[in-house]
Order: structure tokens, then sequence, then C-alpha cells
């Protein structure tokens, strides 16, 4: 919120030049705000407009920097507020538009209802009081009437980001095939190599056939690498290729590169558009429902998950160690767990845990043993980062190319502690795996193919119809653009004190190592549930 300067409305009626100055700066704003909407009158750095349906003032809320600033907000009757995303008429003036091909295209042609009509809205929280305000909405994503390319001038570019996933490739492919087919663009380059291969290596063009099969393969064909974004050194090169479209792949990391490069095509004028895919097989990324490898990688997880407790099963006080991938969040391993039901305790890195004592994982590991003879633990590799530190006396500060934490390597370290710690007590069979990368170098399953069809084809939708410094993501199960700034602010976090936790510790009823003085009120504004804290 501090960085962005709101202007405070005066009740003063604007003169009739400041309101042809305004209708200068935000004319070509207002006919994109829906046939609902009609200007009422201006004053310093803020738009009223009337929503005509319900007859009351609405009001498109700008910083002094005018169309250049970051937020744009338009708050509606009973607690309406649009977060929408920059298009390009917000700073480009008067930029042509053509109709949309796919009025032409025969698949979409008979569709009733295929163009998303400019009102639609998605809202950020589903479950509502009667009393409560319709609260934060987000554009819808899908094609529009009218497009701000001509397919002939199109130049698209596509990076990969960040760690693997499954699916890039499937995105990749969609992209191709929804500029291609949908929007009769041939012009699209594979940018190698992440961020650094804007500058760093040649181009390589993509088309139907080159894309063809490569959904079925693992990785990314461009290839991808934490660190590397030199913003000035991308930008020049979008702009010394020609590209304007750039389709950015990636994490919460890349999303916060891809912000940076469209501030920087902004500041520069240039009509180039930038759209973020996100790519978080963590699930590491706010607002968004999930994205696509997330549900791969818990089914591939599986397999780690049963071969621990075919190993845990078949010794006498056999203990299953699997660790899975979760650098600050634990989803990948409480969906993993909740999904085996072989599971005895699973640890994530936001709930703090202790090995000694009362309550203590030793404790419950020596309870489960007596009781059932075997245990599967499950720990995602961020967990218990701090116990480790302490009793290996090294710093945790370590960091990769791109700023995240250098994690130590939690599931050995818990495995040597807990064969000490029974070594004079009993014996015990403890068998670690560990198919961290395993479980993100596959390709992806027919559900997130899916997902990243829709994805890609959204993204590409919006940057047709001029939106852009968007990330496309699916919001209560619909397609939205979602301006940078939401993507970027904050991580999405397992919050233990909601009731997906809650179901994990019932169904492996492993103690919650924590004390009732320890819980705290969850801290989401506005009562907004993490994505998957459901
Ligand atoms: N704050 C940032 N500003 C600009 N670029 C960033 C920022 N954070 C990360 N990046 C870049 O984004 C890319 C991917 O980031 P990374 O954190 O490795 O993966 P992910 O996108 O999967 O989270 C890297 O090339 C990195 O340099
Ligand atoms: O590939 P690296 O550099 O070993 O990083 C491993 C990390 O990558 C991830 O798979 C994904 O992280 P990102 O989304 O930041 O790329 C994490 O789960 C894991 O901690
Ligand atoms: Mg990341």
């Amino acid at each position: 919120m501090d960085s962005y300067r709101f202007i405070k409305s005066s009740s003063k009626q604007s003169t009739s030049s400041e309101t042809d100055h305004h209708h200068h700066q935000f004319g070509s704003l207002i006919p994109r705000l829906g046939r609902k909407y009609r200007s009422l009158s201006f004053d310093s750095g803020l738009l009223l407009i009337v929503n005509q349906r319900f007859e009351s003032p609405t009001r498109l809320v700008m910083a002094t920097s005018a169309l250049n600033s970051d937020k744009k907000i338009v708050t509606g009757p009973a607690g309406y507020v649009l977060e929408d995303v920059p298009h390009f008429s917000d700073y480009i003036p008067n930029p042509p538009t053509y109709p949309n091909p796919l009025q032409d295209n025969a698949a979409y042609s008979v569709v009733k209802q295929y163009f998303v009509d400019e009102d639609d809205t998605v809202p950020q929280k589903i479950v509502v009081h009667p009393d409560s305000p319709r609260g934060t909405h987000f554009r819808r994503a899908g094609p529009r009437q009218r497009v701000y390319f001509d397919s002939d001038d199109v130049v698209a570019c596509i990076v990969t980001c960040g760690g693997l996933c499954p699916g890039l490739n499937t995105v990749i492919r969609e992209i191709v095939c929804g500029l291609s087919y949908m929007y009769g663009v041939k012009k699209i380059l594979g940018i190698e190599g992440g961020y650094r291969g804007f500058y760093a290596r040649n181009t390589i063009d993509l088309d139907l056939k080159t894309v063809n099969d490569i959904h079925k393969r693992g990785g990314t064909i461009l290839g991808t690498s934490r660190g590397g974004h030199d913003t000035t050194k991308i930008v020049d090169s979008i702009q010394d290729r020609g590209i304007n479209q750039v389709y950015i792949i990636g994490g919460d990391g890349s999303q916060k590169g891809a912000a940076v490069i469209f501030e920087e095509i902004r500041r520069r004028g240039l009509k180039v558009a930038v759209a973020g895919i996100p790519k978080t097989i963590d699930n590491d990324i706010p607002i968004i429902d999930r994205s696509f490898g997330f549900d791969t990688a818990v089914e591939e997880a599986q397999r780690a998950i049963n071969a621990a407790h075919v190993e845990a099963t078949s010794f006498e006080n056999g203990i299953g160690l699997v660790k899975l991938m979760g650098r600050y969040s634990g989803f990948i391993a409480m969906y993993a767990t909740l999904a085996s039901r072989d599971v005895d305790c699973c640890l994530i890195p936001e709930s703090p845990f202790f090995l000694e004592g009362k309550g203590g994982l030793f404790e419950f590991i020596g309870k489960r043993l007596k009781e059932n003879g075997h245990m599967v633990i499950v720990i995602a590799e961020g967990a218990g980062q701090d116990l480790l530190a302490e009793s290996n006396e090294q710093s945790t500060t370590l960091k990769d190319a791109s700023g995240n934490k250098l994690l130590q390597d939690v599931g050995l370290w818990i495995s040597q502690r807990i064969k000490d710690h029974f070594a004079k007590k009993m014996t015990l069979n403890l068998k670690y795996i560990d198919p961290t990368y395993m479980i993100r170098a596959v390709p992806s399953n027919a559900s997130d193919n899916v997902c990243c069809t829709l994805l890609a084809q959204s993204a590409v939708h919006g940057v047709m119809a001029g939106y852009n410094g968007f990330t496309v993501g699916l919001v209560n199960g619909r397609h939205t653009y979602i301006p940078f700034y939401r993507i970027t602010e904050k991580q999405n976090k397992v919050v233990i004190t909601d009731r997906m936790w809650a179901r994990l510790l019932s169904s492996t009823n492993q103690p919650s190592f924590m004390k009732h003085d320890d819980i705290h009120e969850p801290n989401h504004s506005g009562g907004e549930a993490g994505a998957m804290n459901w």
C-alpha cells in the first residue's frame, strides 16, 4: 500500500477546461469501463463516473501521476471494488483497434456470447454474509470484441524462468497455438535460458510444427535459469528485436521481474504488452486458486509416499521419511499427505515443531511406533530450517542467484536425529526417500494440461485486447487478469489456523506442536483465505 498514493476526492465540480484536459487523459479509458458507466465529472486526479445501472456515482481512483499510476481501482455500489489492470489506452493516445479475428473463426462463431462482456468481473471472496460489502473483483479473462493488434504486426516472445514445473511445455505450446490458430499471428520467438536469454542468447522461432509434441515432455524446451534479470538490457533487447508481446511463464520471482519490465516499457512509452503466466509448483503465489503443475506434483509425490509406506510396513519399527518440495509454503506436503492417507506426520515450513520433550516429535514417533509398529513422515524441504541451523550452528543466509533462501537438507538431518534419539531405546528401521526433483521433472497430467491450455489462451486474449502488466490466474474457478502488484506483494502460505490444516491434523492425528498461546488470529486482510486454505 505504501508505495501508492491516492488522491482525496474534492467536492468541487470541474471547469470545462479541466474536464477537457481530463477527457484527453482518460477519454479513451471510459469506453472500456463498459456501457454501464458514463463519465460524470472530474476533480483533481480522480475521475468520477456514473454507473448507469445503479444510477449512483462510481469512482475511478488514480494516483497523481495519473495514468502512470500503479493502481487502477474502480469502486461501485455496495462496496464493489475492481482492481483493474493497465491497458494500452492508458498511456498511448488513441491506439488503433481492429475487429477480433475470432468472430470469423469456424470453431468460435457458433458459440453464443463468446466475447466477454466488458463489465464482467470476478469476486475475490465468494463466501459472504448478507451484510458483507461486495469487495474486491478482478477483470474477467477472455476474448474481447475488438483487439489492439493487427495480427500481421505481432512479434510475440515466450520465456520460461525459475525452477522447473510440470506443464511448462504445454503452456509454451498453447500460447503458440492460441496466437496462431485464433489470431493468425505468424512471428513467435522463444527466448532461451530464462531472463538472461533476452540479452545473452539468440532467439529461436516457434511455430505449430516446433511445438506439436512438446507437451509430452517434462522441463521446458526453452530452458530456464535463476538470476540474470537486467531490466535495461532486457527491454533494450525487446525494442531491438521489434517484439511487441512478451509472455513470461514463471513463479513469484519471475512475476516481480515481469512487473519491472512492464514499468520500464511503460516509462519508454512502448506499445509492448507484458503478460505473466504463473508457474508455481509450491503454490506460493497469492490470489489465485492454484496453477498448473501442482496437481501433477502431488500425484507424483504419491509414488514416493507409497514406497515409504511399503518400506515402513515391512520392517520392525519401520519409518518411511519422504522429503517433498516447498521452500516457504508447504502445500505440496499438505495435499500429498491428505491424498495418501498413509502418512502419520506432515511437517511444513508454516508450522513450527520441536523434537524433544513433552508434545515433541520424538515422543509422537515413539507413541505411533508402539501403536502401529511403523510410521510414515512427510517433510517439506523448508520445514524445521531454524532447528537445523541451531543444531548445525550454521548461517541460513545463503541465497541462490534469484535471492531465494538456499536450504539445508532437512531430510538427512532429521533422519539422523531420529536414529540418534532411538538408538539406545529400540531397533529402528528408517528409510529416507528424497524425490525432490522427480515430482517436478515429469510432464503434466491430464488435468494440469487443461489448466495450461486455459491459462495460455486467457493470456493471449488479454494481450490481444490491449491489456498489459497482468498475471493471468484462476480466481474462484474463473480466469482473471490480476495486476502485478497483487501477485508480488506477498507469498501464499498454508494458514495453520484455517480449516485445511485442521483437516490434516485430524487425518494424521499428529500433534499440532503448538501451545494454545502460540495460536494467533489469521493475518489476512478482510478475512480472505489464502488459496487452497479452504
Ligand atoms: N525482485 C525481482 N526483480 C526482478 N527480477 C526478479 C526478482 N526476483 C526474481 N527475479 C528474477 O526472476 C527469475 C525467476 O525467479 P526465481 O525466484 O528464481 O524463480 P520463480 O520465478 O520460479 O520464483 C530470475 O531470473 C530472477 O532473477
Ligand atoms: O531448482 P533449484 O534451484 O534447486 O530450486 C529448488 C526450488 O525450486 C522449487 O521447485 C520451485 O521454486 P520456484 O517456484 O521459486 O522456482 C522449490 O520447490 C524448490 O525449493
Ligand atoms: Mg519462487
